[in-house]
């Protein structure tokens, strides 16, 4: 695709091409691999000429062996052909090899850096698309591009060398007859070419509707408690087999427009054949030209006429594997928004975590009009701890997401150590940050693996450290196999709380200098909560800390509430100060710790 690149926010659903080109911009991975595909060329180009030797052996056979008197001369006719029959024997299977090496090397290779290429786009892209979608990219249209560059690549060369090695060896052998023959073809090759269009539309289009079933089926699986809990088994079973109907009636109008050109192309190659076979038998007849060589003929045109046959099957797979290089192509063609500068400024390796926000307005893409953050300035001092707190929606997950630099402020300023953010490279920026998030990713790993996310190369004593301060550890070592005990998918088999003091085990491990906590609401038990706190107090220890509070205890302990609404920073102080001015923090305070409120005062 030579356009612009799409950026993050464009929807990776494609623009309708008409070539094959989509897959010109895989050839590289085929370039990546040279000898193989050098051999496999060369293997290939053997077994074509092997197979065009055979029919003018067989000529010779029937012209001379037959009619010779010595019997060793039919011999070593017969041994020549054995010798020839094992060379094709070889140079087919070394083809086959070559190329379905191939056909799964790229697709291997294609398959990582797609995925590799996913990791590295910013939320802004995933704000609009679907995972599952994606997914049936990376693993269905990945397919199909195997079969492109490994068999219907080879097919094509294979059936192109031999049709015009029979139509050469067919001119040579009668020209007369060969008129008939070749007069044929370019009424079979038009069509195959419109043919191939409308299969190549179509089939994408089909993978276009299965990626959406796809996309669905990945949702309702992700979820399938709140699925049963609602009792949406059927009418999720009966939306997903509506999408894969769909996607069976797109490819099955690909199947008939592929059926119909391979029918038409036999009907027109046989019908030639047929003719040649007549006029050729009344020139044996009159003498014109001997049964060999009418034989030899006959021969070419079948080879001819079956690698034209097959050339038009492998059109249609190769336009099929366009529609699918198309829809990979588009995805690895959205730039990250969020990139590393050229000369991205670095961090020293202690920083000291002091964080501003100057004057920063923020609007999602898809709300542009709806700023969520307004004209905010905060600054935050290594070593303080600032309780953020506000009504749902006034923004302050978002004050996170800008400090990681998901996305970038529409105007404003935010520096950490008084690098702006765009002068840092996003990846030194975020492992000078430890995010305890409320809904915890855990992963289907290990518990080990869960806590060394953030630092793989962590030692077994230093997740064991970190787990105690987390006050994980004796869960942990209650559990069948320890810190091996492999957890479900998304944590789910660990409590709430536990999953929590993972994250914080997470966390400690970073030793980051700055830490974003996002305090959870939901209810835990009082000795899970205590724990919870205990943990987080430890973890807060000597670190720069923005906290989305929840809890009494947390803004007791802050250094300094800020108080949000409407994306707007409209009170700060301590709690003391705030409860006395009477504004909205106190009312705030009212509602969310009410209780704790009168148990402290009482
Ligand atoms: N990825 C997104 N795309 C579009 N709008 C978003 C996105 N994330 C949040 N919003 C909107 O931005 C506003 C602020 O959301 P944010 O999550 O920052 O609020 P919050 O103060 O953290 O709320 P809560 O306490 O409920 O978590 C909300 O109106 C929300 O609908």
């Amino acid at each position: 695709m030579a356009d612009a690149p799409a950026n993050e926010t464009q929807s990776p659903s494609g623009k309708s091409r008409r070539s094959l080109r989509p897959l010109t911009r895989l050839l590289p991975y085929l370039f990546r691999h040279k000898t193989m595909v050098a051999a496999a060329v060369a293997a290939l180009f053997s077994a074509a000429v092997i197979t065009l030797v055979l029919p003018a052996a067989v000529r010779r056979m029937i012209d001379f062996g037959f009619g010779a008197d010595d019997p060793a001369l039919v011999n070593s006719y017969f041994a020549v052909l054995i010798g020839v029959v094992c060379a094709l024997a070889t140079a087919s299977s070394v083809r086959y090899f070559l190329v379905m090496w191939i056909g799964e090397r790229v697709v291997a290779d294609v398959r990582s850096d797609v995925f590799a290429h996913m990791t590295r786009l910013s939320p802004v892209f995933y704000d609009s698309a679907k995972s599952g979608e994606i997914l049936s990219r990376l693993t269905a249209d990945t397919t199909q591009i195997k079969a492109a560059f490994g068999s219907s690549a080879s097919l094509a060369m294979r059936n192109l060398i031999m049709f015009l090695g029979a139509a050469v060896m067919m001119v040579v052998t009668s020209p007369r007859l060969s008129v008939i023959v070749l007069a044929a073809i370019p009424v079979i090759l038009i069509p195959i070419l419109g043919f191939g269009r409308q299969v190549r539309r179509r089939s994408r289009f089909a993978q276009d509707t299965l990626a959406e079933a796809s996309a669905y089926a990945s949702e309702m699986l992700g979820s399938v408690r709140t699925l049963q809990a609602f009792t949406h088994e059927s009418r999720s079973a009966g939306r997903y087999a509506d999408a894969v109907n769909a996607a069976f009636q797109a490819a099955r109008q690909a199947i008939v427009a592929r059926a119909a050109l391979t029918g038409f192309a036999i009907m027109v190659i046989g019908a030639s054949i047929v003719a040649v076979l007549w006029i050729g038998a009344s020139d044996v007849f009159s003498g014109r030209i001997t049964g060999g060589e009418l034989s030899q003929f006959l021969l070419y045109s079948i080879l001819a006429a079956g690698s034209l046959a097959a050339l038009s099957e492998v059109w249609g797979e190769l336009s099929q594997a366009a529609g699918a290089a198309e829809r990979l192509s588009e995805l690895l063609e959205i730039q990250p928004e969020i990139a590393a500068p050229e000369n991205p400024v670095s961090l020293p390796e202690t920083p000291r975590g002091e964080i501003v926000f100057q004057d920063v307005s923020f609007a999602y893409r898809n709300a542009e009009k709806m700023p969520v953050v307004r004209d905010l300035s905060l600054t935050i001092s290594p070593g303080e701890t600032v309780a953020v707190v506000g009504p749902s929606g006034a923004g302050k997950s978002t004050l996170f997401s800008l400090l990681m630099r998901f996305y970038d402020p529409v105007s404003g300023d935010i520096r950490l150590n008084g690098v702006a953010l765009p002068d840092l490279d996003p990846e030194d920026l975020r492992r000078h940050i430890a995010l305890v998030p409320q809904d915890t990713a855990i992963f289907g790993a290990s518990i080990a693996e869960n806590i060394a996310y953030g630092r793989p190369d962590a030692s077994q004593e230093e997740v064991i450290a970190a787990a105690e301060a987390a006050l994980a550890a004796p869960f942990i070592e209650k559990m069948s196999d320890g810190y091996d005990t492999i957890v479900g998918e998304r944590g789910i088999t660990l409590s709430g709380g536990q999953r929590q003091r993972i994250a914080i085990a997470r966390a400690v491990l970073k030793h980051a200098p700055v830490l974003l906590l996002d305090e959870a609401t939901s209810a835990l038990d009082a000795e899970s909560e205590n724990l919870v706190q205990q943990a987080l107090d430890r973890l807060m220890e000597n670190r720069t800390t923005l906290v989305i509070a929840h809890r009494l205890a947390t803004v007791l302990k802050a250094d300094r509430i800020v108080v949000m609404e409407n994306g707007r920073i409209v009170e700060t102080g301590t709690h003391g100060e705030l409860t006395a001015a009477g504004g909205l923090y106190a009312k705030l305070a009212r509602l969310q710790f009410g209780a704790e409120l009168d148990a402290e005062t009482a």
